[in-house]
Formats: structure tokens, sequence, C-alpha cells
């Protein structure tokens, strides 16, 4: 485990460029195990994430390489194996075997996911979609076994009950190679699943819908790639760093941004008074002062994510009176209030309206806290760059599964961070 040290008071300037998308890699490196050729992916983010799937993959005799962000995945000679349980909890994705290895093997044994302690994260709908199509689950202890009858997997008629980014991934790709027709209905609109399909359809498949709430697939025997698939931009990443610079910076350009992808963090950032500069794969954020304070509610996309709702709260600190949050997805979400408060943040929590009310703080001092998951991690690490003094956050490696090569891109915004690994 590393700890971050930083040195706040420093504020920030430059310019940062955003790495590809978490949440499209951590789905597109399972993906790749459908492939009956190698792949390639560019704009691959360096982060925990990719190593740990990176593991899965040689347990079942994947090889992959990984340098400047361009990841090869040779899935070719794949066998199948019992997966590394240690990798598999370290991350959120790795559910995403379950559907990747039913489309390749027509069977799935896999431990329970890891990922971010935010809350309960049921995975009821990605088995509903499972057994739509044919297949038996069975809990055997910590494992979850998936299996096919002897017709395989057949296309279905899938509706979620809940709006979810993961079982709609995982619906694809059961479906992809499924015998006949699959339609998802009430499918999540994620740009990362735009981002996926198009590398699915890329090698053959064929997905119609992607972004929309209705997904239909038709089954394909074979899917084979011919292009190197460049990943969208990180705009959660890209989410974090408009609030870091529009709360501590002196004028700092975000480079490689879809703009419409964040459409909704961007309303609420004019809301509060701040003047963007946004351009068609940029945008700049001048130093601001004065901002109004404001209501924020998470809801799936296009609304505001609620990955940015602890991003943006060292900003709503700066806000001249109170300012809401209202996490619909994941009302629990609250494991940086206590960590800012030890750093003289104002914050607190209402249980029961599900509101976390942040008020104007005048001042932060640097304080030892804990990083509780990805989005905490980022929020407290915010807040030590603004902080008066040294700021140390253990449990860095939340921060480190989802923010692409950090000390550098910090380094080169002026900050003085460092990190420190424990065992040190
Ligand atoms: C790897 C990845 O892409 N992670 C993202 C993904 O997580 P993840 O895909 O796990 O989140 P979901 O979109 O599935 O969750 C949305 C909501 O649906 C509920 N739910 C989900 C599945 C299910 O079977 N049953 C159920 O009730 C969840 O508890 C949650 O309240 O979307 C979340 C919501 O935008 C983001 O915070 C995560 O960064
Ligand atoms: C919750 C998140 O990640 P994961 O789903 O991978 O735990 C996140 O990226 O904010």
């Amino acid at each position: 485990m590393n700890k971050m040290i930083i040195k706040g008071g420093h504020r920030l300037s430059g310019n940062v460029t955003i790495g590809g998308a978490k949440n499209s890699t951590v789905a597109l490196i399972p993906a790749a195990i459908l492939a009956d050729t190698p792949v390639q992916f560019d704009m691959v983010p360096n982060i925990l994430d990719v190593h740990n799937l990176m593991v899965i993959l040689e347990s079942m005799n994947v090889s992959s390489d990984f340098a400047d962000g361009i990841l090869n995945i040779d899935p070719t000679k794949i066998i199948e194996s019992a997966l590394p349980s240690k990798a598999i909890k370290s991350l959120r994705a790795s559910y995403y075997f379950m559907g990747a290895l039913l489309g390749r093997f027509g069977r799935a044994e896999i431990s329970f996911p890891g990922g971010d302690n935010i809350g309960p994260r049921p995975i009821d709908q990605h088995i509903k979609a499972f057994e739509a199509m044919g297949c038996k689950v069975v809990n055997k202890g910590d494992q979850i076994v998936i299996t096919t009858g002897e017709k395989g997997l057949q296309g279905a008629q899938i509706f979620l009950d809940v709006v979810s980014v993961g079982a709609t991934i995982n619906a694809i790709l059961a479906a992809v190679k499924a015998k006949g027709h699959t339609v998802i209905r009430n499918a999540a609109k994620e740009p990362e699943i735009i981002d996926v399909v198009t590398f699915l359809n890329n090698m053959g498949a064929k997905i119609r819908g992607a972004g929309t709430d209705v997904i239909r697939i038709e089954g394909v025997e074979s899917l084979r790639a011919t292009n190197t698939h460049i990943i969208i931009p990180d705009r959660i990443e890209a989410g974090t760093y408009l609030s870091m610079a529009a709360a501590y910076g002196e004028g700092v350009k975000i480079q490689n941004v879809i703009p419409e992808h964040l459409e909704s963090f961007i309303a609420k950032l004019k809301e509060m008074g701040i003047k963007l500069e946004i351009n068609e794969d940029s945008i700049y954020v001048p130093k601001s002062v004065d901002f109004k304070n404001i209501e924020v509610k998470t809801m799936p996309y296009p609304g505001f994510a609620t990955d940015l709702q602890q991003p943006i709260t060292p900003l709503l600190l700066r806000a001249n009176g109170d300012s809401t949050i209202i996490d619909t997805i994941y009302p629990k979400r609250t494991k940086h209030i206590q960590e800012l408060c030890k750093m003289g943040a104002k914050i607190r929590y209402d249980e029961e309206s599900g509101t976390i009310i942040v008020s104007h703080t005048d001042k932060l001092v640097g304080a030892k806290i804990t990083a509780g998951e990805i989005r905490a991690g980022a929020s407290e690490m915010i807040a030590g760059l603004m902080a008066e003094g040294t700021t140390v956050i253990d449990n860095a490696d939340n921060i480190l599964r989802g923010y692409d090569n950090i000390i550098d891109k910090l380094t080169n915004l002026h900050a003085e961070v460092e990190l420190v690994n424990d065992e040190n």
C-alpha cells in the first residue's frame, strides 16, 4: 500500500492531458478474450486496475504487454482455469469476465468482485440477464458458477429493473456470440458502453442502439480485430481536474476531453459562476473567485455522475453558502466526509434525507487521513492541495486504481506531491 504525501499551498497552473477512460478500459480488457485474434488498445490509462486485469489474463494463458499507453492482448491460446481471487477482489470490473467467459466457453466460474466500498453493490441484474439467456447460476461459497445447457447461450429479451452500467455491458458481452437475437431494455447509456460496443462492432459484432436505453444484438460466430481501438478520454478524471483547477488553480488547461460527456458537470460549474473556455477537445479553467453555492443530485448518465460528487466537494467548500449533494445511486458514498472534516472542512451528512451539506470553509489544514475508496481519495487529494501544511493520505492505492500517472500530472501542475510505499 502507498501513502500520498501532499505539501499544500501551491496553486496549480499549466496543462494536464486526460488518459483513457478507466470504466471503458476495465470492460475492454475482459471483452478482448472474446476475440479470435490478438487485439490492441491505445490510450490505456496507467492505473492499478489495468495491472490487476493483466494478472487475471495471465492466469488464463492470455499474454499481454503494456507500455506508453498501448496494451496488446493475445487471447488466441486462452485456456479455462481458476482465476486468482486476490486480483479479482482488487477491482469491481472483474465481473465482466462472467459475460466474457460465457461468450468464450459457455461457462464461467469466478469469485464475487471487489471494487470500491461505496455501499451495497448487488449484481442481481447481471445474473437476471444471464438467466434470461438460458444460464444456470449457482453460488458456491464465494464463487459464482454460471453454466449453459446443451443449447448454449441463447439470445433473449432482457429488461433491467435498474439502470446498471455493469449489467448492461455484461449482458452485451454474453449476447455478442449467443445464438439469435438479444434485446436489452432500460439499458444504461454511459459513453463507456458506446466505447465497448464500438470495439466489438469493429471486430464483426452486430450491436445497435448503444447510447440509448434499448440495445439490440444479433449473435455472431467469431470476432476478429483488424485495427487498434483508441479508448475515449476519462470523463471522471477530467471532472476531477476541472474541480481541482476551479478550486485552486491559476489557469489550467485540461486536454483530451470530450466536453459533451461532461455536460451535467460543466452546467454545475457554470452555475457556480466559473467562466470556462470550452474548446473542441480541451477546457481552460481561469483563476476563479467568488463561487455561488449549488445543489447536486447524482443520476445515471447523462445526469450528474456519482463518481464526481466527491471530487466536486472541495470546490463546494469555497462557495459562498451551503451546497447540498444527494447521491441517488450510492446514498452511502460518504467516506470522504469525516476525513475532510479532520482537515477543518465543514461538511455534514443528514442520514434521514441522505443529504450531504457542504458549508463555506475559510481554511483547510493538512492532516493524516485515509482514502476509503477511489473518489473519496480524489476529493481528499484536492483538499490536500488546497490545505496549509502537509497531508498524508493512507491507502493511496485506492486513488491509483483509477488516476493515470497521477504524481507526474500533479507535479506538472506545480503541486508538491509524492508517493511513499508503506513498507519502506
Ligand atoms: C467499473 C465501472 O464501470 N464502475 C462504474 C459502474 O459501476 P457498476 O456497474 O457496478 O454500477 P451500476 O451502474 O451497476 O450501479 C447503479 C445502481 O444500480 C444498482 N444495481 C446494480 C447492479 C445490479 O445488479 N443491481 C443493482 O441494484 C447499484 O447498487 C447502483 O445503485 O457504474 C457506477 C454508477 O455510475 C459507477 O459509480 C462506477 O464507477
Ligand atoms: C466506483 C468506482 O469504481 P469501481 O466501480 O471500479 O469500484 C469509480 O470509478 O468511482
